[in-house]
């Protein structure tokens, strides 16, 4: 396996808050990896400096051998890191099909016209959107709204794909065709950094877990042993699961 991701010693602090404390770990190509812990463990603080919201205190991420830190996030985003946010972000009053063209456009592929049409067509109907393509953004759903700010990352053709709790608010139905499209995607080789709490989706996406508690990795290894862990269970996870 190549590394593709490489995170060393990832560090942020905000004022006297160490929200991330010397994270380290790697990720190959193709690997879904799920980024777990208890709410305020630094988690979206990870993505957002993987993805250059943020820059850190301390540390490095690397992708391809190449350091991303100290770039843009518009840099980094061409470099093939693409992200989806916890609260989605969207283009409200552009239609959904030009909201993924708005993104091959400004990607690193630099799409227009009937090309980028196509593919955003294209990225719509493997998110299953295809048929709302011509709504206004802002009517969807929360869900289809969730749905097209994936179809938005796929349309950047990213090397990693780092997903901020996708999953969260599906019903059973969606949550099953939303883990299928996750899986279809580690398949087609690429690298997914999973921030989620939905348990169901990391077991089954998942054949890693890192996970994090008040900034610190409290484990790192294949997730049927990451979710056995008793300090993983004890921070995180709590009895009941055991
Ligand atoms: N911009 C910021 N300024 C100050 N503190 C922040 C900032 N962003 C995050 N924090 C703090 O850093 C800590 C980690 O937050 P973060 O959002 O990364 O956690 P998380 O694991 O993603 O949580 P959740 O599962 O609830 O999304 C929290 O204590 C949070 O309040």
């Amino acid at each position: 396996m190549t590394t593709l991701l490489e995170i060393s010693g990832l560090t942020k602090q905000f004022g006297g808050l160490t929200a991330v404390d010397g994270v380290t770990f790697s990720m190959d190509k193709g690997e879904v990896v799920g980024l777990l812990g208890p709410n305020g463990s630094g988690k979206t603080t990870v993505l957002n400096m993987v993805s250059g919201l943020l820059p850190p205190t301390r540390g490095t991420v690397m992708l391809n051998g190449e350091t991303l830190t100290g770039l843009s996030p518009n840099r980094i985003a061409l470099k093939g890191v693409a992200r989806t946010f916890q609260l989605v972000r969207i283009l409200p009053s552009l239609s959904v099909l030009e909201n993924v063209v708005a993104a091959l456009a400004f990607g690193r592929r630099r799409l227009w016209g009937t090309v980028a049409r196509d593919e955003a067509l294209a990225r719509l109907e493997q998110v299953g959107l295809a048929d709302r393509a011509d709504e206004t953004a802002e009517r969807l759903t929360y869900i289809d709204q969730k749905r097209m700010e994936l179809a938005r990352a796929l349309a950047a053709d990213p090397a990693v794909l780092l997903l901020d709790e996708w999953l969260a608010g599906l019903n059973p139905t969606e949550l099953r065709i939303g883990i299928d499209l996750v899986a279809s995607l580690g398949e087609r080789g690429v690298t997914v950094l999973l921030v989620e709490h939905v348990m169901d989706a990391v077991r089954a996406l998942c054949g890693r877990c890192v996970v994090m508690n008040a900034g610190k990795t409290i484990a790192d290894g294949r997730t049927a042993d990451v979710l056995a862990d008793a300090e993983v269970v004890r921070a995180y996870l709590g009895a009941e699961h055991a």
